[in-house]
């Protein structure tokens, strides 16, 4: 049975029409990420998706009891409420210490226990979110660009520490990214968003499709590079005619750059 599924979604926020026809699904334990330009209604999705908004046309259909972990981009809370770290995660369910701690080091916040809310950089507030959503034990963990602002090892290691929760937990990830370079290898599908889905499928597909090509150029480096060098691996071993081939078009596409 699917965590999640929306079919035919239609919004509008305000006079703006942001998705039109967008059907979505989630399936148990996998990661699928959501990629687009901006302002292509990838926040509006996830916030379809977990019931904040409602749509215009379409439905959602979340499996009966669901339990849902969401991490949005940006979340405002009161700078003057004294209020640390482990006492947020305690609100509204009281939680022992040591879970709180296990949470925030599964996280990336493991230093961030006793810190105020208030004096939080905007990544660490959202490790701390992520903190608080696992205690939750959810089925679907939904996050909203959780790597914005961190460098490129930076996200490498918090898309390792996704992997680690989804093992541990079960559950079923759903990210928003521009990060085309890691997300590209650390998901199992990918749906390529601007209003409507553009294309969508394994990340090594995705990163091949015209639609795809269209929206983010060939100069995506990473996506594209990663696959290459992947596919000359792979040759490597064999001998075959077709190594050479695929090595000069590695050069190629590095070569075009942007
Ligand atoms: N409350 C609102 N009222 C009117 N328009 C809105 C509202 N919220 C978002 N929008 C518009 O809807 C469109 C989609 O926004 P959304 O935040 O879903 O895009 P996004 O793909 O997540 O963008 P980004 O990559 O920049 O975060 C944008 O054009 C945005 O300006």
């Amino acid at each position: 049975m699917k965590l999640i599924e929306a079919q035919g979604l239609r919004v509008s926020l305000g006079e703006h029409p942001v998705l039109q026809g967008v059907d979505f699904h989630v399936d148990p334990g996998e990661i699928v990420t959501i990629v687009g330009p901006n302002g292509s209604g990838k926040s509006t999705l996830l916030r379809t998706l977990i019931g904040a908004v409602k749509p215009q046309a379409g439905k959602v259909t979340r499996k009966p009891g669901l339990r849902l972990g969401y991490v949005p981009q940006k979340l405002q809370i009161d700078a003057t409420l004294p209020l640390t770290v482990a006492r947020f995660l305690s609100l509204p369910h009281r939680i022992s210490r040591a879970e709180g701690r296990a949470a925030l080091e599964e996280a990336g916040a493991g230093a961030l226990e006793g810190r105020p809310m208030s004096g939080l950089s905007g990544g660490q507030f959202q490790r701390v979110l992520l903190a608080r959503a696992i205690l939750g034990k959810p089925e679907v963990l939904l996050l909203d660009e959780p790597t914005q602002g961190l460098d490129q090892p930076g996200s490498a290691a918090f898309y390792r520490q996704i992997e680690q929760i989804r093992a541990r937990l079960g559950c079923a990830v759903v990210m928003v990214s521009h990060e085309l370079h890691v997300v590209m290898s650390a998901s199992d599908r990918v749906v390529c968003l601007n209003g409507h889905v553009c294309c969508q499928g394994h990340p090594e597909t995705v990163a091949q499709a015209a639609e795809y090509r269209a929206l983010f150029g060939t100069g995506t480096h990473g996506a594209l590079a990663l696959y290459r060098h992947e596919h000359t691996h792979t040759h490597d071993h064999a001998h075959e005619r077709g190594h050479d081939h695929a090595h000069d078009h590695h050069h190629d596409h590095a070569g075009h750059g942007h």
